[in-house]
């Protein structure tokens, strides 16, 4: 493995009386996607939104165990979480541009972490529109509406949109589910564009799309991880039987 970009050790997560996530104990590598895979309710998300702490604005939900980024544990209480999530961006499973013009859409990010300057802002929305591979489709309509994108468009520029603020990490939680076939295939080529610069983590019940996208596999099960490998080996020659018995389809 390359170096390490984010590591949980020994997570565990709770709604309340329930434990969604076991003791959880992964390392990200810097520059690979990581799939995490398992049928619904065995934690994948759960575990995902730990990872920038947005599971804090679950009244219910308590975390223990250790999130590190550049060594630091962030589930401290001096963690300045928006700066986290600067560092650590999320791309939701429905597309959610603001209701502004693509070009607010994309500056929003960065004028909120302090850059002001018009030409450095348009420098960073082409960019950013480039880098998700929505500058073609966009730069003549700059200023309209990003509601007026096709579910599609707006999944590439809410991408666009956690690009901006140069994050280290992307967390995407099925990213693609809500998508037809042909944005579908866009997302997963954008996402491998995407890990050239950024570690990726990606929620996805779509195992074709698991072994497409991502360098690594994780399997969970009941809110423990059953196995971490290569996805390759997860997906040809997996250690546990549960994995064998998910990866073709016998539950889940
Ligand atoms: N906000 C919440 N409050 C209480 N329980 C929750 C909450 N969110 C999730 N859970 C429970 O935690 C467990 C894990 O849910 P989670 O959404 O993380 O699973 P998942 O693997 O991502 O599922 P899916 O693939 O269906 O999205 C489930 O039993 C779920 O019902």
């Amino acid at each position: 493995m390359g170096e390490i970009a984010l590591s949980a050790k020994k997570l565990n997560v709770y709604y309340g009386e329930k434990h969604a996530v076991h003791d959880v104990s992964l390392d990200f590598a810097e520059k690979e996607v990581t799939a995490l895979i398992g049928p619904s309710g065995c934690g994948k998300s759960t575990f995902l939104r730990s990872l920038n702490r947005m599971n804090d604005l679950i009244p219910s939900c308590k975390v223990t165990g250790e999130i590190l980024i550049d060594d630091r544990n962030i589930n401290g209480t001096d963690t300045d979480v928006v700066a986290l999530r600067k560092k650590i961006g999320m791309v939701w499973q429905r597309p959610n541009p603001f209701h502004k013009s693509i070009y607010e859409n994309i500056a929003f990010g960065p004028r909120y972490h302090g850059i002001k300057n018009k030409k450095q802002l348009d420098e960073i929305v082409e960019q950013s529109l480039r880098k998700a591979a929505i500058w073609e489709e966009t730069k003549d309509r700059l200023h309209k509406s990003a509601l007026a994108l096709s579910g599609g468009q707006q999944q590439r520029l809410c991408i666009a949109r956690t690009v901006a603020v140069k994050p280290d990490v992307i967390l995407m939680d099925e990213p693609a589910s809500a998508l037809d076939p042909i944005s579908t295939s866009k997302i997963e080529e954008l996402i491998s564009e995407l890990k050239q610069d950024y570690s990726i983590v990606i929620v996805t019940h779509n195992m074709h799309q698991a072994a497409r996208v991502s360098e690594k596999t994780a399997f969970f099960l009941n809110g423990h991880v059953v196995e971490y490998d290569k996805t390759e080996t997860i997906f040809t020659n997996p250690t546990h039987q549960r994995t064998n018995d998910y990866i073709t389809g016998r539950f889940g």
